[in-house]
């Protein structure tokens, strides 16, 4: 098995796998030259098949989406046979998890965790970017209790705009707006918004607004727009949910509108920040010193090289590096990154 893995052994300690997507394993990793754990997704080229070109779509929306409810992407390698993503790690594991050991959330656990959703989605929504396979399976929780946004493989960034029309039908069906499944062509914004119902309705009570074994009543129910109400929910949170599961798109609320919808900010009083807490144009220049020292080259010859942003055994250090300071260890190197031209 160590031969498959050669190209990243070289610097990471592969450990458990950790869980396994459709065409992927994923695997828990330390990164040996800072000490990290980090997640691997690991796919082979030939079983992906027709759904490579996903795996290029995931790749590039990660590279350009930096944003502390969005797992990061610190490397990718590809090796004739396989494609390797370095991820940021998550030890919490799945929403989804969490919501059925729990039963359901109370309002205020909901609100504290939907504003997160919220805000991931209303920053990929300010980048030109869709999600459209939002569900609690894919959001997970870190060590800080801190939810981030996984699994970009359907995510969309129409051409020419949000406001250009989708058309592929994809997604999970349970959290499908209706007019995605009506083979309709639709705004991939506004589908995210309904599948935030969903997520919303499965916080706050335990179970799904519209389900069903045959998937033709599964689509009936969502067309028709109709779910329980059970009698725990808040008046407040009613509202909400009638805001976003509302089947015609156009009376459907807008992400600008949900960040501040009085349901969302009860309690916090703030409506949701959703600009990104990374600062992803000045390098941190502790950062670098520790590179260059480390490397043995010029802060300057470091601060070119980091600005490529090639997705290599650099900004993987770099990013791990940026990871320790920000949670107060030490910024320090364990070895030479070897790939160093
Ligand atoms: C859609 N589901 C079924 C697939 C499972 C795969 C295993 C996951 N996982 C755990 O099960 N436990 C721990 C765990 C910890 N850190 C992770 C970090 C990143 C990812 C990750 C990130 C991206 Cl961007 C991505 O595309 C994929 Cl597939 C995975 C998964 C992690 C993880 C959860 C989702």
């Amino acid at each position: 098995v160590v031969e498959e893995y050669s190209a990243i052994a070289s610097h990471y300690r592969l450990k458990e796998t950790i869980g396994s997507g459709g065409f992927a394993k994923v695997k828990r990793a330390v990164h040996l030259p800072t000490g990290e754990t980090v997640a691997i997704k690991i796919m082979d080229k030939v079983a992906l098949g027709a759904d490579l070109p996903r795996v290029k779509t995931e790749i590039q929306a990660m590279k350009n989406l930096h944003h502390h409810h969005i797992c990061r992407l610190y490397q990718v390698v590809e090796t004739s046979r396989k494609i390797f993503m370095v991820l940021e790690y998550c030890s919490g594991g799945e929403l989804f998890d969490y919501i059925v050991q729990k039963d359901r959330l109370s309002d205020s656990e909901s609100r504290t965790f939907f504003r997160q959703i919220v805000s991931a989605v209303c920053y990929m929504h300010s980048l030109g970017y869709a999600h459209r396979d939002l569900k609690p399976e894919n959001l997970l929780i870190d060590e800080d209790q801190n939810l981030k946004l996984i699994d970009f493989g359907l995510c969309a960034k129409p051409r020419g705009g949000m406001e250009d029309h989708l058309y592929t039908c994809c997604g999970s069906p349970a959290y499908a707006a209706p007019e995605l499944i009506a083979g309709k062509s639709y705004i991939g914004s506004e589908a995210d918004i309904w599948s935030m119902g969903v997520l919303l309705y499965a916080l706050l009570n335990g179970f799904l607004p519209f389900d069903d074994d045959n998937i033709g009543s599964l689509y009936r129910k969502i067309k028709s727009g109709k779910y329980d109400v059970p009698d725990w929910l808040s008046k407040e949170s009613v509202a909400l949910l009638k805001q976003l599961l509302q089947v015609d798109p156009k009376y459907r609320i807008t992400v600008e509108k949900l960040l501040s919808h009085s349901w969302m900010t009860a309690e916090m009083g703030v409506p949701v920040e959703w600009q990104s807490k990374y600062q992803n144009t000045v390098l941190d220049e502790d950062v670098i010193t520790e590179l260059s020292v480390h490397q043995k080259v010029s802060r300057e010859t470091m601060r070119t090289e980091l600005s490529k942003w090639k997705y290599d055994f650099l900004t993987a250090a770099y990013f791990l590096l940026l990871k320790k300071k920000t949670s107060g260890r030490a910024v320090r190197l364990q070895m030479t990154l070897s790939t160093m031209p």
